[in-house]
């Protein structure tokens, strides 16, 4: 992949969709503010939306405006993605119909085939080859595969879709389950689609030197599979049932944490992106899957070879394979 100096960056250009949204809410005050580009670095921010939501992204726009971010150098609002896609550096695409109750995984993805095949032409069209995407509007997998499909000029390997908001979460309830703060984990890994068939691993998990073996001290392959392993893959939905609405806040803050670490480096460790896959660990081609990923600093990346997988974690790593082949072959059966 291209790599991006975010430092020699005068100012560096993010898109982001969906803007008025829940998450769009939550997440371009983070922006501004420096929580994703880091500190120092200054930031044009380009929402987009559709012309009905046009008027409350004015709104956003106005309370951007009073918070007198330091780091904010100019605000464009535009329902016209290709407008905003022109030489951008950094594109979030949040924008996408939401999952209402009841609705399943298939509807979703034709509400959605349409947005991601357009902006993915849009993008072909208009921006850099540079660009670093990530898409997070459900289903974020096959949205970033469709998007890839119809942007042939953009490498493969500069979009992605979030599971970070997964990796964070099963993080956080291993810290929980050892009473230990989130900082002593390390090497959680989730495998495969943001759905409830993804994989949530803590075969390769070190938690404050405990490493091995990690499965029996986190609660054992029994506790796992009954307990650990649903919440996590059902955390979205929980969130649903308890707000009424879906996750926004901690969505936010995972894709600034995504975005973060692909543009500065993981150093020795390594974060969960989904990401085109490329035969590792038995994953063949033709699907957006997470993976265990190390970025460097610049902007590459690579997916971290010889993490263990063991008959438990390859009966869990097929399942999501097989969901994503599903879903691919449906996209491909819509558009
Ligand atoms: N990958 C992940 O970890 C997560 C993904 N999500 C997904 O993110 C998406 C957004 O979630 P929320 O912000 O809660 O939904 P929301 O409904 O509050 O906001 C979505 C926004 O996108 C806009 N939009 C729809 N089509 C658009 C288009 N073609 N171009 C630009 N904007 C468009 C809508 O007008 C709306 O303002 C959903 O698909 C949701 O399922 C949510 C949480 C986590
Ligand atoms: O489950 C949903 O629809 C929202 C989502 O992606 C999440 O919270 O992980």
């Amino acid at each position: 992949m291209d790599g991006m100096d975010i430092g020699s960056k005068g100012v560096v250009r993010v898109v982001v969709t969906g803007a008025a949204g829940q998450i769009g809410y939550s997440l371009v005050p983070l922006i501004a503010g420096g929580k994703m580009l880091g500190p120092g670095v200054k930031v044009e921010l380009r929402l987009v939306e559709i012309p009905p939501a046009m008027g409350a992204l004015e709104g956003v726009k106005m309370e951007l405006e009073d918070c007198a971010f330091p780091l904010l150098d100019k605000v464009v609002c535009t329902s016209d993605a290709a407008e905003a896609f022109v030489d951008v550096d950094i594109c979030i695409l949040v924008g996408a119909f939401p999952r209402k109750a009841g609705m399943e995984r298939k509807d979703l993805l034709a509400k959605n085939a349409a947005i991601f095949k357009a902006q993915g032409e849009a993008l072909n069209s208009v921006a850099s080859p540079n660009v670093k995407v990530v898409v997070v509007g459900n289903p974020a997998n096959t949205n970033a595969l469709i998007l890839s499909t119809f942007a042939p000029n953009v490498p493969k390997s500069n979009i992605t879709a979030l599971t970070r908001l997964d990796h964070n979460r099963l993080k956080a309830m291993v810290a929980l389950k050892l009473d230990k703060n989130v900082t002593y984990v390390d090497g959680a890994v989730i495998w495969g689609n943001h759905s409830a068939t993804q994989f949530p691993d803590v075969l390769n998990c070190k938690v404050d030197g405990i490493s091995d073996p990690i499965r029996e001290a986190v609660g054992g392959e029994a506790y796992l599979r009954d307990e650990l392993i649903p919440k996590i893959q059902k955390r979205g939905a929980a969130i649903i049932a308890a707000r009424g609405l879906s996750s926004a806040m901690s969505a936010a803050n995972a894709i600034c944490d995504h975005m973060n670490d692909w543009l500065h480096g993981t150093g020795d460790k390594y974060v969960s992106m989904a990401v085109f896959a490329d035969g590792s660990y038995g994953i063949s081609e033709g699907i957006v899957y997470s993976m265990p990923v190390r970025t460097m600093k610049g902007g590459s990346y690579e997916i971290v070879q010889g993490l263990t997988v063991d008959a438990f974690s390859q009966e869990y790593m097929k399942a999501t394979e097989a969901e994503l082949r599903a879903e691919r072959e449906d996209a491909l059966s819509i558009l």
